[in-house]
């Protein structure tokens, strides 16, 4: 079981800093995962740091972050993004100075990303385009990557994202063998619908957006919330679903 995190498993905030973990969620993953023998990852654009951060009682879990850049596998073994160029340092310092001009834009770094969000301010959305456009001149490596309300400046040379993620985990114990889902409601989630139904699983959509390939759908996180609470409570009574 895959679960990507904001939009999927915690609702959006208007600040990447600002989201909420509901009462009880991490007791659901945690359950799943010791009945699912370890076979649970968390699969998400934030760095494993933060996404302990978040989620601070699941940090034995495999996890993916910098959709796909880093991983935490099941035997504890880390693999690190690559190291971020020096010319980051100078964009994103620049990118604080066109935030500043839309409150509540966020220029948000993190490892080698760097990510230009407008949820709380959509003003900011046509100069943080331009702005990420005009950045690649200083990082030839890099790519523009889209999001819900965000844009992020990633390592292009890079062909990791988070189906090569779900990949790299399905390779080994104890994911391999098994059949796979992924919880998921971004465009960068896509990736790992694909792998996840190129091998006959279960992908799922969270939210509505046009031309997802994901097979299944969920309202929303409260949704995906009360769907991990009832398998964890089939599981833990040994009735199942
Ligand atoms: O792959 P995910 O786990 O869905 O992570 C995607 C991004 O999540 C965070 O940003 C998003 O959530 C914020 C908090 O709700 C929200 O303010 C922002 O608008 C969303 O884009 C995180 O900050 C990013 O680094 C992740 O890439």
């Amino acid at each position: 079981m895959f679960l990507d995190v904001d939009g999927s498993l915690l609702d959006f905030a208007l600040d990447p800093n600002g989201v909420v973990t509901p009462e009880g969620l991490q007791r659901d993953i945690a359950t799943l995962h010791v009945a699912l023998d370890g076979a649970v990852a968390l699969v998400s654009g934030r760095a494993i740091d933060a996404i302990d951060d978040v989620l601070g009682a699941l940090r034995q879990v495999p996890a993916a972050g910098l959709h796909g850049l880093e991983r935490r596998e099941a035997g504890g073994a880390y693999f690190a993004p690559p190291p971020a160029p020096d010319a980051l340092d100078a964009v994103h310092a620049e990118a604080q100075h066109v935030a500043v001009a839309f409150p509540g834009a966020v220029a948000e770094r993190k490892g080698p990303n760097l990510a230009l969000h407008w949820r709380a301010a959509p003003e900011a959305q046509d100069a943080f385009r331009a702005f990420a456009a005009a950045a690649l001149r200083l990082l030839p490596e890099y790519r523009v990557q889209a999001g819900d309300h965000v844009l992020e400046l990633r390592p292009g040379g890079e062909s990791a994202d988070k189906g090569t993620a779900v990949e790299a985990f399905l390779q080994q114990a104890p994911f391999r063998g098994r059949r796979p889902v992924f919880v998921g409601d971004d465009l960068t989630d896509e990736h790992a619908f694909a792998v996840v139904n190129a091998r006959d699983g279960i992908s799922i959509l969270v939210g509505d957006r046009d031309a997802s390939v994901a097979r299944w759908q969920l309202a929303n996180p409260t949704a995906v919330r009360a769907w991990l609470h009832a398998l964890a409570t089939a599981t833990a009574t040994g009735v199942h679903a």
